[in-house]
């Protein structure tokens, strides 16, 4: 009895079939794959980089400011550059507590750097104020057009200050940055914030997100160099700071109110 074999065909029309599909496959599956990285790079590179604005209810608080009109909660980014500034500034004086906040203006628990510096305020900044008060105006600009105001209705506030963020352990509530809060009832004043970051997430610190706690979800804003972030300061958008666990994260906050009795003068030389 002869032993039966059964194997692939050894047909050349067959072969040549077979060959032909393997090649559509592979060639299915790289075209895929590149789409696919293609896809990922852009969203990757590109997402980073697009204005985001998001709309949320007004929260019951405005009922209560009957002067001034109501805006929606919106941020976007603008980029540009700050971070020798911070950096010349913090590295002069601070808190040994994680968080240092240097206001141009004078504030009780903080340093005025007018007063730290005296006379040598000149040497340590030049033309800087001048850069400064261009990155005011400019998101001055951008949260007018945003909100749809005149930039003649909002007016710079204080506390304007920079803040440096690392992972060194509190030593006081002023260094507890990472709790849950309200702008307008920490500062006051404030009715739009904005806050530009001079470093990035992931590359120069970790955590150190920005969190809006909405209800339904968390919105996160990971800082990033020359990246600006602007809301109403009013109770819909509580927020919070990630807490830093390496690396050191510096951010400039600007802030407007709608009241001219608090509004302060652009920060200048003496
Ligand atoms: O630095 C930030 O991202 C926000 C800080 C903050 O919420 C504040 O100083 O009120
Ligand atoms: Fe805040």
């Amino acid at each position: 009895m002869t032993a039966q074999r059964r194997g692939i065909s050894k047909n050349p029309e067959s072969s040549r079939q077979a060959s032909s599909w393997r090649g559509n496959v592979i060639t299915l599956l790289l075209l895929t794959g590149v789409t696919g990285l293609v896809s990922w790079m852009y969203f990757t590179w590109t997402d980073d980089l697009t204005p985001r604005v998001f709309t949320v209810e007004c929260s019951e608080d405005y009922k209560k400011y009957k002067l001034f009109p109501v805006y929606m909660h919106k941020y976007m980014y603008i980029l540009l550059l700050f971070h020798r500034l911070a950096e010349r500034g913090l590295s002069l004086a601070g808190s040994d507590g994680g968080v240092s906040k240097h206001f141009s203006i004078q504030m009780l628990q903080f340093v005025n750097i007018y007063r730290y510096f005296k006379n040598e305020i000149r040497d340590v900044f030049t033309e800087d104020f001048e850069l400064y008060r261009d990155v005011c105006s400019r998101i001055q600009k951008a949260i007018a057009e945003t909100f749809g105001l005149d930039t003649k209705q909002i007016y710079l506030t204080k506390p304007t200050f920079f803040s440096r963020i690392n992972s060194t352990s509190a030593k006081n509530t002023h260094d507890e940055y990472w709790h849950p809060h309200i702008d307008k009832e920490t500062y006051g004043s404030f009715d739009y914030t904005s806050l530009l970051y001079l470093s990035d997430y992931g590359l120069e610190f970790g955590g150190g997100r920005f969190v809006f706690m909405d209800p339904s979800s968390n919105r996160t804003v990971k800082p990033r160099a020359g990246r600006v972030s602007f809301f109403s300061s009013g109770s819909e958008n509580l927020h919070h700071v990630e807490k830093v666990p390496w690396g050191t994260r510096y951010a400039i906050t600007v802030s407007f109110t709608c009241d001219p009795n608090y509004a302060i003068d652009n920060p200048s030389l003496p």
